[in-house]
Parts: C-alpha cells; structure tokens; sequence
C-alpha cells in the first residue's frame, strides 16, 4: 500500500478551501479608466465577508482607485469611467440607478489623512445621523457611546465629547473618523491607508481595532505598510500597474507566492 503525501501547496489550498467564507462583494472584470488612462484593468475578485482584504502594491497600482470604485467615490471625477460589474448582495454597485448617498452609509469609507469636521466629537459622530432623519436625543447619545467605544475611543473621549473634534490627537482624530463611519451602521468598511499619517503607538491601536471590527464589518484596506497588511488581514491583493497579479490568504501570499512580481514587492526588490 503506497500513501501519497500530501505537498504544502495541496494543503494550504485544502485549508483555504475548508474556512473559505461567504462572499460579500463579488468584482467581476472591473475596468476604470481616467481618460486614456486604463487606470484598473479586467480585476475579478470575490471579497469576503467579515474578513479583511488588504490591497498593496506600489504607488500609482490602481489601489485606490479600485477601492474608491466599491462606493462610487470616483464619480466625483468627471472623467472617469468604470466597465464591468461590483456585484453587493445581487446589486450591482455600479448600476445607474444606484442611489450613491444610501450605498456610501452601507460601504462606509475612511481616508489616509484623518479628517474630523470642526466641530464637537459629539456632533462628529451625530452629524450625519441627523441628516439621514434621526432626531430623537436619546437615539443619539447611545449611538455615540456605542461607535466609540466599537471605535476603541470612548473611555478617552466620554468626558470631552463637548470639546472640538481638533482637539484630539492625529491617532484619536482617525478612530473618530472609524467612529462616524460605524455609527452609520456600514456592512463593509474601506480604509485608505487609515495609518499612514499616524505615529507607531497610534498605528498599532488601529491594527489592534481592525482585527477587532472585522466580526461585525467587511474591511477592505488598502496599505503601503507590509508588515501591517501582513498583521491585519486575512487575504492579501498584490496590485501592480492596474491589474490584480495575485490575489490569496495573506499567509500564502507572505510566505510562499505564486508570481515572481508579488514575491519582488513583498521583499523590498521594488517599491
Ligand atoms: N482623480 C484622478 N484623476 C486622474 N487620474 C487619476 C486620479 N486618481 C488617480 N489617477 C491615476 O490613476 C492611476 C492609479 O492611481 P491610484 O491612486 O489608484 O494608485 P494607488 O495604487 O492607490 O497609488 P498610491 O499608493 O500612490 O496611493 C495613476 O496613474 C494615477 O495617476
């Protein structure tokens, strides 16, 4: 009797098959273009469901671009344009009569450079919410405590929530913004490198809040920082001059990729 052993690669896809989750968004040949420049192309991808997805690669890859895409940010720009389709729960996202307003509080977003509203920590938080018809002050208040203390910023805020938003350090100022961004009760949460402009104590609360958020939200991040796309996520993007090179579980991408391009960027070869 002869027993075949089974090879690290077997494994490691027989292991990601057994904990593959449920698909959240599901991109389906994706391309974006700004004028003549085919900025994102043909990207399919399935995101999943209460996972992070960390999306890296070096500058000007189409990252961005492509997670500015999942909540039509990029309609602001008048000269692009998105082929293809982002199905979200059998919608597609990028469908004409989408209404952008009611898809940005469900696929929430928070940007590289902290950006609180001057105004109150309090009225940060319940700005929006009164905009979308939520008046009632009790309603309010328990959605502040409940965004930041999900946001891991309540027990340093809850006695100032009166004081301005600039007050807060850059690190306090950015889990304000994830607070904001919870608070409007999103399903998927798009983070462009959320770290970038912070310091190492402040950054490592994020990471720590990140792993935190993603039982109850879908994170897609995008991240410059390896070490923190490799701490963090749980499947890993490697873009490079707009197409998805590769796209596996974070550890499979880290340890053992399957292109020569990822494995370049990972070691530091090119930036
Ligand atoms: N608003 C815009 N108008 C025109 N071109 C744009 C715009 N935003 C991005 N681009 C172009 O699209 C391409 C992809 O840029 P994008 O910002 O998505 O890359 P990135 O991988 O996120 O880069 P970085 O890591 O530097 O943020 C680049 O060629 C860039 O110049």
């Amino acid at each position: 009797m002869s027993i075949q052993l089974e090879t690290k690669q077997e494994r490691s896809t027989r292991v990601s098959d057994r904990i593959k989750k449920e698909t959240i968004i599901d991109v389906q040949n994706l391309n974006f273009y700004y004028g003549d420049n085919h900025a994102v192309k043909n990207i399919n991808m399935e995101i999943e469901k209460n996972a992070v997805t960390a999306l890296i690669g070096p500058s000007g890859c189409g990252k961005s671009t492509f997670l500015r895409t999942v909540n039509r940010m990029n309609d602001l720009v008048p000269i692009a344009r998105a082929e293809g389709k982002i199905m979200y729960e059998d919608v597609n996202l990028l469908g004409k009569d989408i209404d952008v307003v009611a898809l940005r509080k469900e696929i929430g977003m928070v940007f590289q450079k902290p950006n609180p509203f001057s105004k109150s920590i309090y009225e940060n938080i319940v700005h929006a919410l009164k905009f979308s018809g939520i008046k009632k002050k009790s309603v309010l208040n328990d959605l502040v405590e409940e965004s930041l203390t999900k946001a891991a910023l309540w027990d340093e805020v809850k006695d100032r929530l009166h004081t301005s938003a600039l007050s807060l350090s850059g690190g306090q100022q950015q889990r304000l913004c994830i607070a904001r961004t919870i608070a409007m009760k999103p399903t998927v949460m798009l983070l462009d490198e959320p770290c970038s402009a912070l310091d190492p104590i402040s950054n490592a609360k994020i990471e720590e809040l990140i792993t935190d958020l993603k039982k109850e939200y879908t994170i897609i991040i995008v991240t410059h920082n390896m070490g923190q796309a490799s701490r963090v996520s749980d499947k890993t993007a490697f873009f490079y001059n707009g197409d998805l090179v590769e796209f596996d579980q974070t550890e499979k991408i880290f340890t053992n990729p399957s292109e020569k391009r990822t494995e370049d960027y990972i070691s530091g070869r090119f930036s």
